[in-house]
């Protein structure tokens, strides 16, 4: 099992992300419930993408009158107007993530499926096609693994919170519309969100209410076909286990564990974590990732809203917006961004040698000059010296915000705190340095083929280094791909890219042009570091490419 403990002020940490400096904004498209009260369904889903910086936009499923209280009222929103509501959206807005809540009637579920068929968000479309190829294949392939496998990775854009039961206590949906939910929602979902008692209908238990229960509930509802199913134990029984959220992915389980927050101020919490969970997701972060940086969020949300008072009754909403007032102060926390891989500078102690300056100070012009991330790349040094160097640079990094990376040693960057390593093909696999470094860090992996785009995915990577794009005398015997191999391995690619290999301010431009959306920046060496003054190099360079992130 995988133990996560979840910092507090992991949700501050992650504001500053949300500003971005892209015109296109992350899009979750919440279909929920209205709750008059303002702290939960639609109204927490917007705050929290809002909080998080992600545009959220709205198919209401139904209208309650709620306050502090509990539910007084619903009215189910008319099915011809909530299949507008969809189509409207769907047909013009570029949706990265479906999250769902309240959905009231198997009708409406309804809609939503064939919606979805007609109008695939990000992912979805794969898992349309995923669909029919599963069928497909499993019938050639006779039921064989390998269909099963290649049916779950192609999704992604689906989040449901299966609202049953409102925090009040109050019945929202009926038995009939819950098993609707699995087997006509399920299967298309990246995750599924179930508090105890939710878990307990979905699954058929009588009821959850252990750990062990929660662990046989989500292995029953990941076979819905869900790729991930968190069980949240918010209200565990046993009060040394409250606070664990379980997600599963059909083979580990990992726990994730929150400080117990001593405030009746909860009403929304469900809906805001699968929105935090959703708008994460939208902005490209994993799944695991984003479910602790969700975590982090609401643990940071109800440590800042317990002594609000709003309404009468015993259970008021979340003050989503808790740190809006201190942005400006906020240092970033190196929770990935794509957007990090802007201009990723990669150093070289030889050039830096030969221009006379420290890899320190190398770093620190490269950053003044406008690098979004750093690689130390040492192929010479021995340990002891290239764990001295990463101290000193990691010092002049986090000064400026900028992620720190190690190329090729894990060790070193587990020993010197760096944010992440940066792996070849024949260095550790990334699966067993994942589990090493935990969800938090960086992991970079160098990939020349669609195959190892793909693996390094799965075993749970950040970004692709993907080149040589052009040839290169800063690393030998090094393959040259081309354009169109670098345009091959992005379209293919689940996960953000960098280009890498004889890049500089002259043929940058062309590397980007026509980039495909998932080609998020270039890599360089001897662009920054065989350069007399690296700042100046790196401003030149950054000019360059600022165009065509400014979509
Ligand atoms: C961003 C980035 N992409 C690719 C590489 C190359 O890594 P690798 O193939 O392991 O080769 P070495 O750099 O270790 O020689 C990289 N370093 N960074
Ligand atoms: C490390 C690496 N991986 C693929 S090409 C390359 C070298 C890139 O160096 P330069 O930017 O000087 O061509
Ligand atoms: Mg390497």
């Amino acid at each position: 099992m995988y133990s996560l403990a979840v910092p507090a002020n992991i949700g501050l940490s992650l504001l500053p992300a949300a500003v971005s400096e892209s015109c296109r904004k992350p899009h979750v498209l919440s279909v929920s419930g209205s709750d008059s009260g303002g702290g939960a369904g639609m109204q927490a889903d917007i705050k929290a993408c809002g909080a998080l910086g992600v545009y959220c936009s709205a198919a209401i499923t139904a209208i309650t009158a709620q306050n502090t209280t509990g539910v007084q009222g619903i009215q189910v929103t008319p099915e011809n107007i909530f299949a507008m509501q969809l189509q409207s959206v769907l047909s013009d807005m570029e949706v990265d993530v479906v999250k769902t809540g309240m959905l009231p009637t198997v009708q409406i579920i309804d809609i939503l499926r064939s919606q979805l068929e007609s109008y695939p968000v990000k992912g979805l479309s794969h898992c349309m096609q995923a669909i029919e190829m599963h069928i497909f294949v499993h019938i050639i392939l006779c039921f064989s693994a390998f269909s099963e496998n290649t049916f779950q990775r192609l999704r992604s854009g689906l989040v449901v919170d299966p609202v049953l039961i409102a925090s009040s206590g109050d019945c929202l949906t009926s038995h009939e519309v819950a098993d609707m939910l699995c087997k006509r929602l399920l299967p298309l979902a990246d995750i599924v969100t179930p508090n105890l008692t939710e878990a307990a209908v979905l699954s058929g238990k009588s009821r959850v209410c252990t750990l062990l229960d929660m662990q046989e509930a989500a292995k029953i509802i990941k076979d819905f076909g869900p790729r991930y199913v968190l069980v949240k134990g918010g209200h565990l029984q046993d009060i040394s286990e409250a606070n664990v959220d379980l997600l599963y992915d059909g083979e580990t389980f990992y726990d994730f564990h929150g400080t117990r927050v001593e405030t009746l101020n909860t009403h929304g919490t469900g809906c805001t974590l699968a929105s935090c969970i959703a708008a994460e997701m939208a902005k490209g972060v994993q799944i695991p990732e984003a479910v602790k940086a969700a975590k982090g969020y609401i643990q940071a949300a109800l440590e800042h809203s317990k002594n609000m008072k709003i309404g009468k009754g015993p259970h008021g909403p979340l003050n989503h917006f808790f740190a809006f007032p201190e942005y400006s102060k906020i240092r970033r926390h190196h929770l990935f961004k794509a957007s990090d891989l802007r201009l990723y500078a990669v150093t070289d102690s030889g050039m830096n040698k030969r221009w006379q300056r420290s890899t320190a100070e190398a770093v620190r012009s490269a950053i003044e000059g406008g690098a979004t991330i750093v690689q130390l790349r040492e192929k010479e040094a021995e340990s002891s010296d290239f764990f001295k160097e990463a101290v000193a640079c990691i010092e002049v990094a986090r000064k400026s915000g900028v992620p720190l990376v190690i190329n090729d040693r894990l060790d070193i960057a587990m020993a010197c705190g760096a944010d992440g390593v940066h792996l070849g093909q024949s260095d550790l696999p990334v699966r067993e340095a994942r589990m090493l470094l935990g969800l938090d860090k960086i992991i970079g992996v160098s990939c020349k083929t669609v195959e190892q785009v793909q693996k390094a995915y799965e075993d749970g990577a950040n970004y692709v280094g993907c080149g040589g794009v052009y040839p290169t005398n800063t690393k030998r015997n090094n393959r040259t791909i081309g354009l169109e191999g670098l345009y091959a391995i992005c379209s293919a690619s689940p996960l953000p890219v960098v280009a890498i290999g004889g890049i500089n301010e002259f043929n940058a431009e062309e590397v980007l042009r026509d980039r495909p959306s998932t080609l998020h920046g270039i890599a360089v060496v001897s662009a920054l570091f065989d350069k007399p003054v690296v700042c100046k190099a790196t401003q030149v360079l950054a000019g360059k490419i600022s165009e065509f992130f400014h979509r």
